[in-house]
């Protein structure tokens, strides 16, 4: 089939790279011409593992092509909308800018029949708004919400977990004739994951886009739980890794996204908990949502808390002294840095008076241009030398496995905070190092 991918960002340029693996033809639009001049040139605009193999092959091919102008986008059978939705600054709610700007430039371009299927993630009402506003062009509009995680989007994007429609309804919440004729497109968009028995789900609109803020509201509480439990292990000298691998046994609990820490961050779980708070207020139920609140008050507190055993290990005071961060990016096996819980420490430790140096094997370019204050360097060694403290802030394997003899031989004191419990405490303390981490002995 023809396939459009509007907006190549870290959703959009997997999709279309996958979808061309699929065997589609794909033009991806954006309107960042640097990113499309390196997604022509094959090269992966940002560090997504298994993105500049599947770029090159299904490059190879002939059916996949990139552009900054939307009239290119003419001619596909399904136009996927990938753009972002951030959270509009100082508030809550989710800027829809991008999403309006995609689909009024798409409009023109659009064919009766031609499905328009929605994959950012968006405040339940929007797909109805767009679809009204796309009425007159006999385009069908789908929500088709993603549940990729960064550092396995190609993975994610081609054996899905599940695939979720939202399709124009009937008042009996039937598909019309148009809903099962976009159904019936979308399943030749993803035969191949079909045909792996993805469980798929077909939905009116409003429910499509509110599976998508549920999951990660229900991720995001899942992590602050159990941070919340670290902040009790730390009063009661319990240990959280054990009590997450203890309740992470019963399977109806399960232990992933139980790893207790410096929080969540990146560019979805933190934006997107607020932008349903938001629209809960806006539609008159935000009692419904007043747990949201708190899980994104104990999320941040991580990352006071990290600063505040800083200043403990260093003997009451940070000022002066020489902080050596090892992670950058929000998580591992990704260079991006928004909302990252690292970074958000270390700017917050050098405001407070602290020398701090940020390393991270793919993060750096990013994490400089972002926060200009901090210092960086290429390597945890490098990061490391002459300090009174390291942090481990982003667990890359790198970081994990890093050898505590090999670290103290440049350090000024082996002080190290694990801000992912994911070191062995007896090791480093075995090594002479003092261990801290949030929740945990
Ligand atoms: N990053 C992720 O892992 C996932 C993201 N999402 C959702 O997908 C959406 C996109 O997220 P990301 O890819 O992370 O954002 P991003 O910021 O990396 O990419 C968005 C892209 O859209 C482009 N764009 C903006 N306006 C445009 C326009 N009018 N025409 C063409 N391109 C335009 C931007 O230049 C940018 O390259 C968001 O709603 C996000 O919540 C959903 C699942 C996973
Ligand atoms: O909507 C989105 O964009 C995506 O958001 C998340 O994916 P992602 O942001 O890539 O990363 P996650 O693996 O969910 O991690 C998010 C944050 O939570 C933190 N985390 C994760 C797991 C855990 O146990 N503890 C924990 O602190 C990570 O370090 C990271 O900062 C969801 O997992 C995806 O399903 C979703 O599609």
């Amino acid at each position: 089939m023809r396939l459009s991918v509007i907006g190549c960002g870290y959703l959009g340029a997997v999709h279309a790279a996958s979808m061309a693996q699929l065997g589609h033809d794909v033009i991806g639009i954006d309107v960042d011409e640097k990113k499309i001049a390196a997604l022509r040139e094959g090269r992966a605009p940002f560090y997504e593992p298994g993105l500049p193999e599947l770029l090159t092959e299904a490059g190879a091919t002939g059916r996949l092509a990139f552009s900054t102008d939307m009239a290119d986008a003419a001619g596909a059978d399904v136009h996927f909308i990938c753009v972002g939705t951030p959270q509009v600054h100082g508030e809550f709610r989710a800027d829809l800018t991008y999403v309006n700007a995609a689909t009024a430039e798409l409009k023109p371009h659009l064919r009766p029949g031609d499905v328009v299927a929605g994959k950012s993630t968006v405040p339940v009402g929007t797909a109805e708004a767009i679809a009204a506003s796309l009425e007159d062009t006999g385009a069908i509009l789908v929500w088709n919400p993603e549940f990729l995680r960064e550092g396995f989007a190609v993975k994610d994007t081609l054996h899905p977990d599940r695939l979720v429609y939202g399709v124009p309804t009937d008042a009996d919440g039937e598909p019309t004739a148009e809903g099962t004729r976009a159904k019936e497109i979308l399943d030749e968009v993803y035969a191949t994951p079909l045909s792996e028995h993805t469980p798929l789900v077909v939905t009116d609109y409003a429910t499509a886009q509110l599976v998508k803020v549920a999951a990660n509201s229900f991720l995001a509480t899942k992590i602050s739980f159990i941070n919340a439990m670290a902040e009790l292990c730390e009063a009661t000298g319990a240990d959280v890794t054990r009590l997450a691998d203890a309740i992470g046994y019963d399977a109806r609990i399960g232990r992933r996204f139980l790893n207790a820490g410096l929080g969540f961050g990146g560019g979805c779980l933190p934006k997107d908990i607020r932008a349903f708070m938001a629209r809960a207020g806006e539609l008159g139920v935000s009692d419904a949502l007043s747990f949201l609140r708190e899980v994104d008050s104990i999320n941040m507190r991580r990352r006071v808390r990290m600063v505040d055993l800083a200043r403990e290990v260093c003997q009451g005071s940070i000022v002066g002294k020489r902080v050596a961060v090892l992670g950058a990016a929000f998580k591992p096996d990704s260079d991006d840095v928004r909302d990252s819980p690292a970074l958000s420490v270390a700017a917050q430790m050098q405001l407070q008076g602290a020398h701090v140096t940020v390393t991270d094997p793919q993060a750096v370019a990013n994490a400089e241009a972002k926060w200009p204050d901090l210092h960086f360097a290429a390597t945890a060694l490098e990061a490391a030398k002459d300090a009174d403290v390291v942090l481990l802030s982003t667990e890359w394997a790198e970081y994990r496995e890093i050898d505590p003899d090999a670290l103290a031989e440049v350090v000024a004191h082996k002080r190290i905070l694990d801000g992912r419990n994911v070191l062995e405490p007896a090791v480093w303390r075995a090594a002479g190092w003092t261990y801290r981490a949030l929740g945990r002995p």
